[in-house]
């Protein structure tokens, strides 16, 4: 067992684990960076900020561009490369007692494709496939979670700082993309009707101005850094 407790990567159940895994969820634009920037600056935290960059450019193709551009004949290829890099976040080596992750494979199946899938724009068959991939994986591959902070944000703020953040691919995000997207991590993480939800949710509201939020962020510094550890 000492050998488990000096070990930041060890899943075995028999003691308890001496880090934390964060996964920081919320609509596009919602802050979820911000928020990451900000613990960054403690130390003992490793941040991974979610790898948005990958999905603009694997060997020189924009799977995310493609996505927006025709979401019918490229969905299916960006969430399979969404949920690889996801999968490599959450298994990559832990550096610190505390892990503040972007989103996570979990997201990416239970909004996202099942986004694309509700609005008519992901194919019966692409959906099975992933679904089956998304399924193999929790099943065989431990994927532990400690706790969920959602940053709750109303789809009208997210599309006013998604339009001044001015990410190319996402210019022809309507709102109404946002509030499905909304819609479904409320039914997930706040009334828990959809999906199961793999660790403790801690609510922010996060419509507020970056002073408030940086305040709210010192508010639950101690809730956030202690979750999961021993
Ligand atoms: N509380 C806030 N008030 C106003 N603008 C914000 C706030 N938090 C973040 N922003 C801005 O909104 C945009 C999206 O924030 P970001 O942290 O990148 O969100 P996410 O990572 O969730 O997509 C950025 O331009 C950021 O500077
Ligand atoms: O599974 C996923 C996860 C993310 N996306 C899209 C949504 C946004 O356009 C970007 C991520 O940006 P954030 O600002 O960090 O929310 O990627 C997706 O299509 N599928």
């Amino acid at each position: 067992s000492n050998l488990c407790n000096s070990c930041f990567n060890c899943v075995c159940d028999l003691v308890k684990p001496v880090f934390s895994r964060i996964c920081i969820e919320g609509n596009i634009a919602s802050g979820k960076t911000t928020c990451l920037e900000y613990f960054s600056k403690t130390s003992n935290i490793e941040v991974l900020t979610e790898p948005v960059s990958k999905w603009r450019n694997v060997q020189g193709h924009n799977p995310l561009a493609l996505m927006y551009q025709d979401p019918a004949r490229w969905g299916l290829t960006l969430q399979t490369y969404v949920q690889l890099t996801m999968l490599d976040r959450h298994l990559s080596t832990v550096a610190a007692p505390v892990r503040m992750m972007e989103r996570s494979l979990y997201s990416a199946k239970y909004i996202f494709v099942e986004n694309l899938y509700r609005s008519g724009k992901m194919p019966e068959v692409d959906f099975a496939v992933l679904s089956e991939w998304f399924e193999w994986i929790i099943k065989n591959i431990a994927i532990p979670v400690d706790l969920i902070v959602y940053l709750q944000t109303s789809p009208q703020t997210c599309y006013e700082r998604l339009k001044r953040r001015c990410r190319e691919e996402e210019r022809v995000i309507p709102i109404e993309y946002l509030e499905s997207i909304h819609n479904l991590y409320e039914d997930w993480l706040i009334k828990q009707t959809s999906f199961k939800v793999p660790a403790p949710v801690l609510v922010i509201p996060a419509d507020h101005d970056l002073q408030k939020m940086l305040q709210q962020y010192e508010e639950n510094r101690e809730k956030i850094l202690t979750t999961g550890r021993a």
